[in-house]
């Protein structure tokens, strides 16, 4: 079938986006990995399905897809990127909509200069709940926040790391670094997201504070590899800042692919983030 599309970008993360309301998508892993693929496809590192919501109240259904095929939870530069789409293509009127996804509703609002602002929910931040596996090891309390101790092989020998566990519907476990630039991203991020305390793998987040209100970040995404900017990464890397106390909302967060902010309350409160949403091209291919 020839299958329309949309090329977007959030800070350098990059997606196709399906309107599956006007085409009739039954696509399964291989053909997600296919059009992701930067070689024989047209290149993501994740796809955003479009469809029509299937309960009261919200607007759309939101259907996210990694690199690698896998249909994941939740996606927050994608959630911008979604808006932008829908606004742009005229599926809605509204600049302020309710999207269901995998883990939840979340509420991108489309402002007037083109930045969106997503409510994502709140994080969270019970080991179970990420998931993470936390039974027989010894949690450090930093501020309110718990580090638990990961046990690494690199390169033969073993070390460990101390990350915060958060879920954004998507897991994440991030960990404070002197300098991201530096940090062993492509080194100890897949032994981080395949790690056996992770059953659902997890996206790996090394962040290092600038000041109370910056961060710099890289994040090793599950199912991605390092892409240039994480969305829920970002709002995982400042809740846990802030948690231990290391960090105040709102939190400005510089990735390698441009810049975010988060904004947050405190526990059992939404995390808001904001940022661009920008298209690149429209395309059509044969697959
Ligand atoms: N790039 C995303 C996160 C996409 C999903 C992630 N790789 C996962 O597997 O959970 C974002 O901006 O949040």
């Amino acid at each position: 079938m020839k299958l329309k599309f949309t090329k977007m970008h959030g800070a350098g993360n990059d997606f196709v986006v399906i309107d599956a309301i006007n085409q009739h998508i039954d696509f399964g892993p291989e053909e997600w990995r296919r059009l992701a693929d930067r070689r024989f496809g047209v290149g993501a590192d994740q796809i955003l399905v479009v469809e029509r919501a299937s309960s009261p109240g919200v607007d759309f259904r939101y259907r996210i897809f990694n690199n690698d095929g896998g249909e994941v939870e939740q996606c927050g530069n994608g959630s911008r990127a979604f808006v932008r789409f829908v606004v742009d293509k005229g599926l809605t009127r509204e600049r302020s909509i309710r999207v269901e996804t995998m883990s939840g509703i979340i509420a991108p609002r489309l402002e007037e200069d083109g930045k969106v602002t997503v409510d994502m929910g709140a994080p969270r931040l019970d080991p179970a709940g990420v998931p993470f596996d936390s039974a027989g090891l010894v949690g450090r309390p930093q501020g309110v926040d718990t580090l638990w101790p990961l046990a690494l092989t690199v390169g033969g020998a073993e070390q460990e790391v101390l990350v915060s566990v958060v879920s954004m519907g998507n897991p994440h476990a991030v960990q404070v670094v002197d300098d991201v630039d530096s940090a062993p991203v492509a080194e100890t991020g897949p032994l981080i997201e395949h790690h056996p305390r992770f059953p659902k793998r997890v996206n790996a987040g090394y962040m290092q504070v600038v000041d109370r209100h910056h961060i710099r970040l890289r994040v090793f995404e599950r199912g991605a590899g390092e892409t240039l900017a994480c969305g829920t990464g970002a709002c995982a890397a400042a809740v846990a800042g802030i948690r231990r106390g290391l960090l105040d909302s709102p939190v400005r967060v510089s990735a390698r692919g441009g810049e975010l902010s988060i904004a947050w309350a405190g526990d059992g409160q939404p995390v808001y983030l904001s940022g661009p949403a920008v298209t690149v091209f429209e395309g059509e291919i044969e697959i």
